[in-house]
């Protein structure tokens, strides 16, 4: 451990003398702020002036809705997770499960025919729906009125949700990802937000006009994910000596969307700001741990929307949204990572939710 803290230390020295900055740290704790039209930084250190890592954590305690039992079902977040597949049925499960376990009221998944039965038998809280259909169950010639019955069935419920998640074990079947375009333009045309993640990155790489232009779009890449989307935009390789620059033209370049760029720091970008977020973590990599932020970010995203519809904006609920559910991962991988070590699975990350909220944002 002391080891992987001494990396990130020295990263982040690293970035902060990129970055033009002659603050020293000795803390992984550190969240930055690059100003778009002054390359502004602010850098906080623990033990010195205030932590910017301490603006995550209030930022995660701002827009937790408090518990009382006035509020009716469905008032704390209704989130859908478009994803699951012949071969992928985890990576729904964690990020609908994971949005139930930090809050959400109710957790939907709208996933393949075959895909169905499999997520349904891993949990009764999630609600899901068989409603997709890959290329290979579809004949050509009924392939048109499929879709249509497709975005009609999923139409119904659109309302209902606070938040899409699009992608997680998605597969990439060229019938499911057109049948998945039109969703999400249904999906924009009534202000639902969208987080994208794992072959939603995918379509969308390709597709950018399914999103450009979309304030309330949020993409989560991973590095291979990242390097896809700066070369097809930015028409260019990725540049980790001004990361966060280039982030922040990249989040411009496609309208405004966020983008939470995920690794040893999360970095956060509307195309106006750019954001990190360093703090906890785990250097244990076992997959679906993409998948449990992108159920963290449409919640907290989610909650993040009504907060600013009613005191103003601060920040957009996108960013707000994307560093608590940055936040809450990590510390939730860090927690995992103490008790199950070279062992921990996504599963344990998604049992230290519950706790790392309540050790953050404790229920009063
Ligand atoms: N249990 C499950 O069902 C899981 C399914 N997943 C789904 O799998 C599909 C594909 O996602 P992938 O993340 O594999 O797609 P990627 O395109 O990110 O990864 C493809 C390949 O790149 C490699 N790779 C990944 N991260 C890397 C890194 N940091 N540096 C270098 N190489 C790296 C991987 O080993 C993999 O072979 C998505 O639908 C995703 O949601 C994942 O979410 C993991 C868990
Ligand atoms: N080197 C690292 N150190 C600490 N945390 C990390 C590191 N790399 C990624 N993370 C964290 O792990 C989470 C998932 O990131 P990752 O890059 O593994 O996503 P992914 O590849 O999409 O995962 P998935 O397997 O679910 O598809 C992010 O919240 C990120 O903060
Ligand atoms: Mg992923």
């Amino acid at each position: 451990m002391q080891q992987y803290y001494g990396g990130i230390i020295r990263r982040q020295q690293h970035l902060i003398r990129c970055l033009g900055a002659d603050h020293q740290s000795n803390s992984i704790n550190t969240l930055r702020l690059v100003n778009n039209s002054n390359t502004r930084m602010q850098s906080a250190m623990s033990g010195g002036g205030p932590t910017l890592e301490a603006d995550a954590l209030s930022i995660l305690r701002s827009i937790s809705p408090t518990l009382d039992s006035s509020k009716h079902k469905g008032q704390a977040g209704k989130i859908a997770v478009l994803g699951g597949c012949r071969e992928y049925t985890g990576a729904p499960y964690f990020s609908a499960i994971s949005a139930l376990k930090i809050g959400a009221d109710l957790s939907h998944v709208i996933c393949t025919k075959d895909a169905a039965p499999v997520i349904k038998s891993y949990s009764p809280e999630l609600i899901v729906h068989p409603l997709l259909e890959e290329s290979y169950s579809v004949r050509e010639e009924d392939r048109k009125s499929v879709s249509t019955l497709i975005l009609a069935e999923v139409d119904k419920w659109m309302e209902r949700f606070d938040c899409l998640v699009i992608g997680p074990g998605l597969g990439r079947d060229p019938f499911l990802l057109d049948c998945v375009s039109d969703i999400m333009k249904h999906a924009r045309q009534r202000n639902v937000p969208m987080v994208i993640d794992g072959d939603g990155l995918f379509l969308v790489t390709n597709r950018l006009d399914l999103v450009s232009g979309y304030p309330l779009a949020v993409l989560t890449p991973n590095v291979n994910e990242y390097k896809r989307l700066v070369q097809k935009v930015l028409n260019c390789e990725v540049n980790d000596q001004d990361g966060p620059q280039q982030l922040l033209s990249l989040a411009s370049s496609i309208g405004g969307v966020t983008i939470l760029r995920k690794g040893l720091s999360d970095y956060i970008s509307d195309g106006k700001e750019v954001r990190s977020v360093s703090i906890f973590g785990s250097p244990r990599r076992c997959g679906g741990q993409g998948d449990i932020l992108s159920g963290s970010v449409a919640v907290f995203l989610a909650w993040a929307r009504k907060l600013v519809d009613k005191e103003g904006p601060t920040m957009s609920p996108t960013m707000l949204g994307c560093i608590a559910g940055s936040a809450l991962m990590r510390k939730a991988a860090s927690l995992a990572f103490e008790d199950k070590k070279r062992s921990t699975l996504t599963t344990d990350i998604i049992e230290c939710l519950g706790r790392s909220l309540e050790d953050i944002c404790p229920v009063r």
